[in-house]
This record gives structure tokens, C-alpha cells and sequence, in this order.
């Protein structure tokens, strides 16, 4: 777990050896107390350089041992034994140190990085602060303003930065650990004082208060609701104020509070979750680890409207080759220039060279012939869409994959107009593609495992984060999306105001409330979705439109809206009022509050005094219930997938962990007992009723998330 070697040189090594990513587990801090101890006895020995195995300082403490009973040495006591040790200390850094992998880092005397080392703290990320003396040393190193804002976003920062920053004291493009050894070699002697960032004095300064506040305005408007950004302000603060000594005690203090916070356990499920649902696997049995996906070089993007184009510059970024097809010059033209100039501000940006030279534009299906796989993004109809499908069929080889950026067609349907079905998948974007980290990967049922073997990877390569789900109307988050919606609505006609319900989302912790979405994305589109769908007809009465459509309450509230060209954002009108048409400023308007009357006044409906409470409960709850349907369906493989999925493409407050697991942490038998109250008062509301894995897990005593997976196969098998 450390291994320790003894160098002809008055040199030892201490090798961190914990693969994949050397994190610092009790083995480990067991391994390097030994260590240094060898080392300590050693009247040869004048210097120790620590070094990770494999290339890889270290991922950081072992984050799996947080949500157990920790043992082994502590991290704080075994780095300030490092530092306080009269032996030379020096940390070769290669691949990330991250964490208590850079805090042991700080508490060696010098640290040499590889240039394509990358450094930080992302704590934070983790709902907790760098609490191995992170946030009282790096201060030390590189003054408050720097050290606020990488304790606070836990961003990952570049050898070459850590070495303006001073973090760093040489970068090499060398082997770090040969570089370590030699300038150890060139300082053994030297006094140690000056290199023991404890000793420093507090970094005081007269702009203190201020820096900090603004950094707590800064953390608290991007990150609502957590605690974690908030505590890491207090404890960089106290690095300027106190001594060392009593900086360390306050960010224990802090972290105390925050280590077993449920934030805290949020945000490491979210760390698993992520990384889990690359694990992807089908109801047949395949999965990630028993299907090979082959080489994808070459891609083909029909459509360039603004789905078309994000996924272009997406896949270019990544190095594949594009050949991106319009049906007439205009489009063309005009998806060209964007494309082009999205790649080149992007280049110009990152400081690299543009990459238009992978890029083909084309009119033609045939110069699609050669390539690996098809991305087809055209506009969401499924006429249109088929007909491309089977166009695509004349000219492409027989092994080409054919995917469908849709947000909730049918995929199966789609594929049987080809001649490939089980290299037809679909691949749902989220808008703007070049931006958003999510893609769904929806398969068909007849895809084959390889075929979501290469979609999966292809997303991946564009790094993406990948989630494997079944075909279903909305596949997972859309299906979802649309109770909660169709919740919000509810809640406007019983007497909310879409400010309220808003602002009930945002102090929950979503960056936008829903309406606020609504009117950002369109509300447009939504309205041609319903149209598409029959919900809206020739026979609907435009107004005194009937609140009972297919069977069931609906709301039409937003059909009302779009009638009087409210679309939101795009017309200066939407749930809110804008300065004008495309600014983003949401205002509350009058308007709307009196058409809500008149409507509440037209349909007999008595307004309720809605509470924040209850708009968090019928939104969430109703969120996770469709989440437990879509588990019973086998639509997706766990309920870590739908909390990724609702994480990265909807906005979901990170350190609640996801609908699915904010309903585990509620209590499950809350969870239901609500949507008991709450479908029995509105019975006209089919989806309020609670799911049947819902009933189930409850009567099974409300397992914790992690086994959810074996009640949901034990349920699968009796069925
Ligand atoms: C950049 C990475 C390191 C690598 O990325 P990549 O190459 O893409 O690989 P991944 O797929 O991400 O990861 C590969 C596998 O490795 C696993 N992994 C990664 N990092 C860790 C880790 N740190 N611990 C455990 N496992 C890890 C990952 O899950 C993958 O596993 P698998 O293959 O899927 O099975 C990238 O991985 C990355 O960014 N990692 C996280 C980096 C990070 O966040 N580091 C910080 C960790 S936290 C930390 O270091 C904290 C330090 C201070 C702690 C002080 C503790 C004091 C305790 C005091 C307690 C006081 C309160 C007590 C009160 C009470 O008792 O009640």
C-alpha cells in the first residue's frame, strides 16, 4: 500500500500504491507512517521523496472509507508528522494530487510536478472542506483571493498554474520523481523552518472582510442551499485571522458539522453514481464489461439546426472527423458559419489550434458513405425522421450505426424503417449539446449490446455522461419531466403564482425554477408536442378550454398562454414578463396573475394557499414515484442512473443527490404516505398514485438505496 525503497543516494522513495488512483486509504496511511518511520531511523537516509504508483500522486483521501467507521492513522496528524520531521520532504507529482493527496503534498517541504499534472482540492465537490489543514496551508502558499476560489469551486488547476500560484516550487516534463531527487539532492541541508507552511503567520490583510464576502456572495449565489462552499469561505478566513494552530481548530469545527452532513452524503453518492453509470447494462445480460464497442473515426450529422450544431462541435472537439449534411444551401450556409465559428471561438479560448480541418460540410446523402456511425438530429417528427432512416439505408456500408438525437420518440418504430435494427439506437442530447453533460442512450428492442457498446463510448469520448436507458415515451427524464411539470401546473390553478412555485425550486436548491425554464427553452415547443400528440385539437374550445383530456385532469394553462404568443423569453412574454423579446431577466407579471384569477374565477376553482412545503412535495415526490415506475419497468438499471441523469440534465440540486435519492433520504415511508394524501385529494390525477416498488420497498423496510437493485431484480423474477 506504500512501498518503501531505499535509493543509493541518501534518498528513500515512499510509493503510494493504491490502484486505480493511489487513493489514501488506512492501508495506505498506514503504509506511509511505517514508512517514514523506516525512514526517520535511518541516519543515511538525509531525504524522502513521495511519489504514487503508476504515474498518480493520489486521488485523495479513500472516499469510500467516509461512510464508514474510519480507522487507521488521521490524515491531519500523519501530514503534520511529515512536515514537523527534521528529514528533508519532498512530493513528486505526476498524474492529479487532489484532496489529501495535494494537502500531503503541502505538508512536504518542496513539491516537483510533471507538466501534465493537474492539482487541487475538490472537497467541496464532496460536501466538505480540504479538513487535513488544506485550508489553513494553501492560503499560506498563495494568499487568500487564490486560495478562496480553489477551496470553494474545488476547480483542477494545471502544473503551470500551481507553479504561478507558487503551489508548486519546479515543473518538470520530465519524470517528477528523478526531478524530486535531484532538487532534494540540491536543498539537503538547507534549514526546514521556512519550508513548514504551519509556521507561517495568518495572511492577514486589510482587504480581508471584503475578499470574503464576496466570496461568500459568489459561493452562495452558485451553489444555493450548500453548506460545504459557505464553511470553506469560514475556514480560509480563519487561515488570515489566526494562527495556525487555531485555523486547524476551526476547520475542524467546520468539518465536524459538515462530514456527516446529509449534503455531505449526497454529494459522494452523486461521486459514485457518476462514475456507475458507465457500467451500463441491458435486460438481456449485456453489459459494459462483456461487450467490445469498435472504433468510431468518422460520424455523420444530418440536421444542423441547433441540436445538429452542438453535437458537431461536440464530436470535432473530441478529434473525430464530421461530415455534417443539410437538405438545402441555405441551412447549409448558415449551420456553417455557426459550427465554424462555435469551433474557433472555442480554440481561441483554450489557446490550441483549430480543428475545422476534421470538419466536411454536405448536401448530399452520398458523401455519408464512408462513415462509421450517423447522428441524425433533424427537426422532432417522426414522418420526417423515418423517411431520413430509410434514405440513410441506400447509402450507407452495411455495418454503419444509425442514432437518433430525440428526446422521446419512439426508437423501435424508427428502426424498423431500416434494414439495420440492431444498429439503430437512440442518442438524447440535451440542449445546447456542446454544453450539457448529459446523454441519454436510449436502446431499441432489437439494439444490439454492441451497438450501445459504441454509443456509449463514442459519448464518452465527447465526454459526455453516459446513461444506457430503454425506449419509453420521454425515455427516463422526459417521462419524469412531464409530472413534474404537469404537477406545477396543478399548483397554479389550485393558487400558486409561478414566482412562488419558483422560488420554492430555487430555495431547494435548483439553479432556475421550472416556469423559468419553461420560458427559456420555449413554450412553443411544448405546445407542438401536445398538438403532435392529439392532446390539442380542432374540437378543443380555444376558450373555455376543457380541463379533461385522454381520460385524465389536464392543465391548459400553457396552450392559453401560447394562444396570446406568449413563448416565454423568445417574445419578451412568457409565466414572466422581459425588458424585451430574447432578454433573460425574469420579471413577475401582473398579468398573469390576473389571468390566473379570471381562470381560477371561469373553472369554479376556490385559490388555496399553497406552502413552499407542498410545492417540494408534490414536484419531488411525484418525480421519484415515476422514477420507482420507470425502475419496475426495467427502463432504466437502477435508481443511480435516474439520479445522474436528473443531475446533469435537469438542473437537480447536487448536493440533494438526485430525486431518487432525496425520496431514500426523506424516508421511504414518507415518501408515500404523502403521495397517499396527495392522490387521495386529487383522484383525478392518475400519476399521484404511489408506485408499486414504492409500496413494495416500504413493506420491505425501507432498504437503503444501494440495495434497491436486488428488490427490483426480486420483483423482475416474480413477474
Ligand atoms: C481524477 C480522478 C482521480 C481520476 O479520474 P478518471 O481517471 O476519470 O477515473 P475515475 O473513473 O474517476 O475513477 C477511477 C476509479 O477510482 C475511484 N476513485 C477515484 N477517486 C477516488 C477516491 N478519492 N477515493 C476512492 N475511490 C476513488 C472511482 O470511484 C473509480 O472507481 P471504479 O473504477 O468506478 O470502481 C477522479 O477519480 C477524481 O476526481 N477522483 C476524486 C478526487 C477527489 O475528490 N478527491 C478528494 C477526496 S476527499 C479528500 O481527499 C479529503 C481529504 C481530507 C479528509 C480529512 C479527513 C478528516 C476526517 C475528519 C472527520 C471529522 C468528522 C468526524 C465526525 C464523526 O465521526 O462523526
Amino acid at each position: 500500500m506504500a512501498r518503501y525503497t531505499r535509493l543509493t543516494e541518501p534518498i528513500a522513495l515512499i510509493t503510494l500504491n493504491n490502484p486505480p488512483v493511489n487513493a489514501l486509504s488506512s492501508a495506505v496511511r498506514s503504509g506511509i507512517v511505517d514508512s517514514v518511520s523506516q525512514a526517520l531511523k535511518d541516519d543515511q537516509v538525509k531525504a524522502v521523496v513521495f511519489c504514487g504508483e503508476n504515474r498518480m500522486f493520489s486521488g485523495g483521501a479513500d472516499i469510500k472509507e467516509f461512510s464508514g467507521s474510519m480507522s487507521g492513522p488521521p490524515l491531519v496528524r500523519m501530514i503534520h508528522s511529515i512536515e514537523a520531521s527534521e528529514k528533508l520532504m519532498v512530493a513528486a507529482i505526476e498524474g492529479v494530487a487532489l484532496g489529501g493527496g495535494l494537502e500531503l503534498a503541502l505538508g512536504c517541504h518542496y513539491r516537483v510536478a510533471n507538466t501534465k499534472a493537474r492539482l487541487g482540492l475538490p472537497e467541496v465537490t464532496l460536501g466538505f472542506l480540504p479538513g487535513a489543514g488544506g485550508t489553513q496551508r494553501l492560503p499560506r502558499l498563495t494568499g487568500i483571493t487564490a486560495a478562496l476560489e480553489l477551496i470553494t469551486t474545488g476547480r483542477q488547476i494545471s502544473a503551470q498554474e500551481a507553479l504561478q500560484l507558487g503551489i508548486v516550487d519546479q515543473v518538470t516534463e520530465g519524470n517528477a520523481v528523478q526531478a524530486a531527487m535531484e532538487l532534494a539532492l540540491s536543498v539537503i541541508g538547507q534549514p526546514l523552518n521556512p519550508r513548514r507552511l504551519s509556521l507561517r503567520p495568518p495572511v492577514w490583510s486589510a482587504d480581508v472582510d471584503s475578499v470574503c464576502e464576496v466570496a461568500l456572495a459568489r459561493v452562495k449565489q452558485h451553489s444555493r442551499g450548500a453548506m460545504a462552499p459557505v464553511a470553506c469561505v469560514q475556514a480560509v478566513r480563519a487561515a488570515a485571522m489566526l494562527p495556525y494552530s487555531k485555523g486547524m481548530e476551526k476547520e475542524r469545527q467546520l468539518m465536524d458539522t459538515l462530514f456527516r452532513s446529509s449534503q455531505a452524503r449526497a454529494l459522494q453518492y452523486a461521486f459514485f453514481a457518476q462514475r456507475n453509470a458507465g457500467k451500463w447494462s441491458l435486460p438481456n445480460g449485456a453489459r459494459w464489461n462483456n461487450t467490445k464497442a469498435r472504433d468510431v473515426q468518422r460520424v455523420g450529422v444530418i440536421g444542423l439546426g441547433t441540436m445538429g450544431r452542438g453535437i458537431a462541435v461536440s464530436l470535432v472537439k473530441a478529434g473525430l472527423s464530421v461530415v455534417a449534411l443539410e437538405s438545402d444551401a441555405k441551412q447549409l450556409e448558415s449551420g456553417k458559419k455557426a459550427v465554424t465559428a462555435m469551433l474557433q471561438r472555442d480554440a481561441q479560448r483554450r489557446g490550441v489550434g483549430s480543428p475545422l480541418h476534421l470538419l466536411t460540410f454536405a448536401l448530399s446523402f452520398h458523401q455519408l458513405k464512408d462513415v462509421d456511425l450517423v447522428i441524425e438530429a433533424v427537426f422532432e417528427d417522426m414522418n420526417l425522421k423515418k423517411r431520413v432512416f430509410s434514405d440513410l439505408c441506400k447509402v450507407l456500408r452495411a455495418g454503419t450505426l444509425i442514432c437518433t438525437n430525440t428526446s422521446g420518440l419512439n426508437v423501435d418504430e424508427l428502426a424498423k424503417v431500416t434494414d439495420r435494427q440492431h444498429l439503430v439506437v437512440g442518442m438524447h442530447f440535451f440542449a445546447p449539446a456542446h454544453v450539457m453533460k448529459l446523454l441519454e442512450v436510449v436502446y431499441g428492442s432489437r439494439s444490439s449490446p454492441e451497438a450501445v457498446a459504441v454509443a456509449m463510448a463514442l459519448g464518452k469520448r465527447i465526454q459526455k455522461v453516459c446513461v444506457a436507458v430503454g425506449n419509453c415515451p420521454g425515455f427516463v427524464g422526459n417521462r419524469m419531466l412531464k409530472l413534474y411539470m404537469d404537477q406545477s401546473l396543478y399548483l397554479l390553478e389550485e393558487g400558486a403564482t409561478p414566482e412562488q412555485v419558483d422560488q420554492a425550486l430555487e430555495e431547494f436548491g435548483f439553479a432556475m425554477g421550472i416556469f423559468k425554464v419553461a420560458d427559456l427553452s420555449g413554450l412553443d415547443v411544448g405546445w407542438r408536442v401536445r398538438k403532435a400528440s392529439g392532446l390539442i385539437g380542432p374540437d378543443i374550445d380555444p376558450v373555455n378550454p376543457s380541463r379533461w383530456r385522454l381520460g385524465q385532469r389536464y392543465c391548459p394553462l400553457p396552450d392559453m398562454l401560447c394562444q396570446q404568443g406568449r413563448f416565454g423569453q423568445k417574445t419578451g412574454r412568457g409565466w414572466y414578463l422581459y425588458n424585451s423579446p430574447g432578454s433573460k431577466e425574469a420579471k413577475p407579471d401582473p398579468e398573469i396573475l390576473n389571468f390566473l384569477e379570471d381562470y381560477r374565477l371561469k373553472y369554479g376553482i376556490t385559490p388555496q394557499r399553497i406552502s413552499s412545503q407542498e410545492v417540494i412535495e408534490r414536484c419531488a415526490f411525484s418525480l421519484a414515484n415515476e422514477g420507482f415506475r420507470i425502475l419496475e419497468d426495467g427502463i432504466a438499471a437502477g435508481p443511480e442512473d435516474i439520479d445522474v441523469i436528473y443531475l446533469f440534465g435537469y438542473g437537480w440540486p447536487r448536493h440533494r443527490g438526485g430525486p431518487m435519492f432525496y425520496a431514500s433520504q426523506v424516508g421511504l415511508s414518507v415518501v408515500l404516505e404523502k403521495m397517499e394524501h396527495y392522490h387521495r385529494i386529487h383522484p383525478d390525477v392518475p400519476s399521484l398514485e404511489p408506485s408499486r416498488l414504492l409500496r413494495r420497498l416500504v413493506a420491505e423496510g425501507s432498504p437503503p438505496i444501494q440495495q434497491w437493485r436486488n428488490h427490483i431484480k426480486n420483483l423482475h423474477s416474480q413477474l
